[in-house]
């Protein structure tokens, strides 16, 4: 094998040679298109600043600029190729690749060797020195056994005998570990890559994708794909390899902002916004829900997740929020429009200022004169056309008011050319014709309000009509609803129905453009919010993915209930449901702990990576013994890692938790608000921490007090944020959900008699 090795590492040299060449000419291309657009802008200044007094000069002038700026937007596209090639080949430089399969195909006179690594590279002959991971032969990489594999072309199917495969993990250039394996992907680089500490961003997985997570990243024939998988099974990971994947395998008509991910929080945003860069691709947006919510309620505060959890609130609100989340009220909002009367239907006066433009009993009668065959989302169109049309003629009525002449005298030479704009003065048959473009522009300017109003259907009163809705659903409901109102605040749970509505009647809100939407963590989306971000955007694929075990805001669910409520909801032509039962994140111990907090925790299967045992530590009820406690835990954890986490239930318990410590040992409290994470101790509450991970996590506290039946999923998830280390504080009876853990699972640093049950 040392000679392998050696040969291996000529040939990674002889690579990074000719990538260092590339990178070096790439480059170069690039400062001369820089230089080269920069000189393009300096003279089209100067051009656009030649004479425009005469209008022969300003033909010329503009045909000039013209062609000009046509070639700094050519330049501008060249090196934004050139910087991605640039990135491409910087992140080659150091690793070149990371696999190798020696196959020979069927017809072949001889066996092929290629390489794989994040992108391909050739050479000056056009030949594939490395070959991109998502390219189609690479999957053999990923699924293949040695032996007889076949993978898809655009062609079909293609078959080859897998003769040889080869991992290897290459370090600034040196060959650091490499071995020949019969597995999938083996796991000794897996060990490797799992057994370091935790970074600010996540990383990508591309030279370790096993062979279920695959199959997420290379579906392109399901409109949807719903993926449970336990905590720690590479969801989120499979979720960006994915993207990396369709923009790859479509890159003619698919781009990044044609793709949405529904993300938990602004911290996840943050810990995952390096992974498609490091395989030069562009990110796909990203928005959390209470954003998306946000930007259609302009002028409300929406209810976030973490609002929602910290006032868990009275039965009765939860039992009218679980008949908001079903679908089923969806479906009653569409039979509401279906049966609106006009007479049932609510408008705003439109005002500017403090003058009433359209009143509402004018555009309802407006409305009125529309046939009645048509669906109100018909007739809602037509509406906004007529109030369009009529605020046209008003504004043409208003042209020669007093006020408008008395507005042009008082206008500066400035003003006044700055409002005839691209029109130079000269070029209006007489002043009459120049006065009533500038009257135009003045009385425009002053109604565009009204006109934003009209195209944005403010004259539509969508939330008493909502609210109406609700009282014939839900009518001690109603109440609620309205007050929150009159504060400017809309629960989380009004926000999909009332969007819904709005929609139905106004045949709007919808996004064409967008290609695949993603939810992550999907179960803790209601079914109603996750039929809601189907219809806005119809034409996505969806790719769901969570686990119903760790749900934050009800009772965990079985896995299977969920995939089949989901897709039920959905309905799509074509649907395929993965299950990862593969945990990765934690060492066996932890996983293994984690698994028996679940009822049927027996599925998941922990890797064999090893670590101490979760402890479990007393303490009494008081502060000194709790901070004396923590602090010693803390010490220990941060010696050995870079990130140690106290996560708690709820803030309320991180706020007294912070109350008790001495500043200079206090952990960063991380808040709602936070974008990224500082290393050292934390202290943040569980739905903060969603989709992130830290080398040790400290779970505070858990006695019976603070976790029963009805929140296993919490410490589970807690549990599940750990890599290499899990310490769980008690202050009191310690859980339940605990004491019924097998002993020999954790350890208990003190002794202690649990309660008989
Ligand atoms: N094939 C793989 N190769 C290397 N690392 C992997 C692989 N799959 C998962 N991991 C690692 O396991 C950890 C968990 O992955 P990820 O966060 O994607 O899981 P998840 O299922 O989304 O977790 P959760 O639902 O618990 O938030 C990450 O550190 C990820 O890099």
């Amino acid at each position: 094998m040392d000679k392998e090795r050696n040969s291996e590492q000529e040939r990674v040299n002889t690579i990074v040679d000719k990538i260092k060449n590339a990178f070096q000419k790439a480059q170069h291309e690039y400062y001369k298109a820089r230089t080269e657009r920069s000189s393009v802008e300096k003279n089209y200044v100067q051009n656009a600043k030649i004479n425009t007094f005469e209008v022969d000069d300003q033909m010329e002038t503009n045909a000039e600029v013209q062609q000009q700026k046509q070639l700094v937007a050519k330049n501008v596209e060249t090196e934004k190729i050139l910087k991605r090639q640039i990135q491409l080949l910087s992140n080659l430089k150091n690793s070149p690749y990371f696999g190798r399969i020696d196959i020979h195909e069927n017809g072949e006179t001889s066996p092929e060797v290629l390489y794989i690594g994040t992108s391909s590279f050739n050479d000056e002959q056009g030949n594939f020195l490395i070959y991109d991971w998502r390219a189609p032969i690479s999957s053999i990489y990923y699924n293949g056994t040695l032996g007889t594999v076949s993978y898809t072309t655009p062609m079909g199917k293609q078959e080859a005998q897998l003769l040889k495969k080869r991992q290897f993990r290459i370090k600034d250039g040196k060959i650091t570990n490499m071995f020949d394996t019969n597995e999938t992907v083996g796991d000794e680089l897996l060990q490797e890559m799992l057994g370091a500490q935790s970074d600010e961003y996540m990383k990508n997985i591309v030279a370790t994708i096993q062979k279920e997570q695959n199959d997420i990243i290379r579906d392109t024939t399901h409109d949807l794909l719903i993926v449970q998988g336990v905590a720690g099974s590479g969801k989120t990971s499979a979720i960006l390899q994915r993207i990396a994947f369709l923009l790859y395998h479509s890159r003619s008509d698919l781009n990044a902002e044609q793709i949405v991910l529904f993300s938990p929080n602004l911290l996840f945003s943050h810990y995952i916004s390096e992974v498609l860069p490091s395989l030069g691709e562009r990110n796909m947006r990203q928005v959390t829900l209470t954003e998306f919510f946000a930007q259609r309620f302009e002028g409300l505060t929406v209810e976030t997740l973490f609002d929602k959890f910290e006032q868990k609130d009275s039965s009765a609100i939860n039992s009218a929020n679980l008949i908001k989340e079903d679908s089923t009220f969806m479906h009653k909002v569409k039979e509401y429009v279906e049966n609106l009367d006009n007479s049932q239907l609510f408008f705003n006066d439109l005002i500017l200022v403090d003058q009433v433009i359209f009143s509402n009993s004018e555009i309802r009668s407006l409305y009125d004169k529309l046939p009645l065959a048509q669906p109100h989302h018909l007739r809602h169109f037509e509406l906004k056309n007529v109030l369009i049309k009529e605020l046209k003629r008003k504004i043409k009525d208003e042209l020669t008011a007093p006020w408008v002449l008395k507005k042009i005298d008082a206008l500066t030479e400035e003003e006044y050319h700055s409002l005839l704009g691209d029109y130079k003065r000269g070029r209006f048959e007489d002043i009459e014709a120049e006065i009533s473009y500038i009257s135009n522009k003045i009385v425009s300017t002053k109604f565009e309000p009204i006109y934003e109003a009209i195209y944005n259907n403010y004259f539509i009163d969508i939330y008493r009509q909502y609210s109406d809705f609700l009282g014939k659903i839900l009518p001690d409901d109603v109440i609620n609803f309205n007050n929150e109102l009159e504060y400017h605040r809309i629960r989380l749970e009004d926000c999909a129905p009332a969007l819904y509505l709005r929609d139905q009647l106004t045949g709007e809100g919808q996004n064409h453009s967008i290609q695949h939407l993603f939810i992550d963590e999907m179960q803790d989306y209601s079914l109603a919010q996750i039929y809601y971000l189907h219809t806005a955007f119809p034409t996505a694929h969806l790719t769901l993915l969570g686990d119903s075990e760790q749900a934050l805001f009800h009772e965990i669910q079985e896995p299977q209930f969920l995939m089949t409520a989901l897709k039920q909801t959905i309905n799509p032509k074509k649907t395929r449901m993965i299950e990862l039962n593969k945990s990765y994140r934690s060492t066996f111990e932890i996983t293994s702990f984690m698994k028996a907090l679940l009822p049927d925790g027996e599925k998941i299967q922990a890797f064999t990576r090893s670590g101490p045992l979760p402890k479990l530590v007393l303490t009494n009820d008081n502060e000194t013994d709790i901070i004396s406690k923590l602090l010693l835990e803390t010490q220990a954890l941060l010696n050995k890692n870079e990130t140690v986490a106290i996560i708690t239930k709820d803030f309320k318990t991180c706020q007294k938790l912070l109350r008790s410590f001495k500043s200079k040992d206090a952990p960063t409290l991380i808040t709602n608000s936070d974008r990224s994470l500082p290393t050292g101790l934390v202290l943040l509450p569980i739905y903060l921490a969603k989709g992130l991970e830290f080398d040790a996590v400290i779970a505070f506290e858990v006695s019976q007090n603070s976790f029963s039946e009805d929140t296993r999923g919490i410490l589970y998830t807690i549990c599940s944020r750990a890599m290499h280390d899990l310490v769980l504080v008690s202050t009191g009876d310690v859980s339940n959900l605990i004491t019924a853990i097998p002993s020999e699972l954790f350890t208990i640093e003190q002794n202690i008699k649990f309660k008989q049950k």
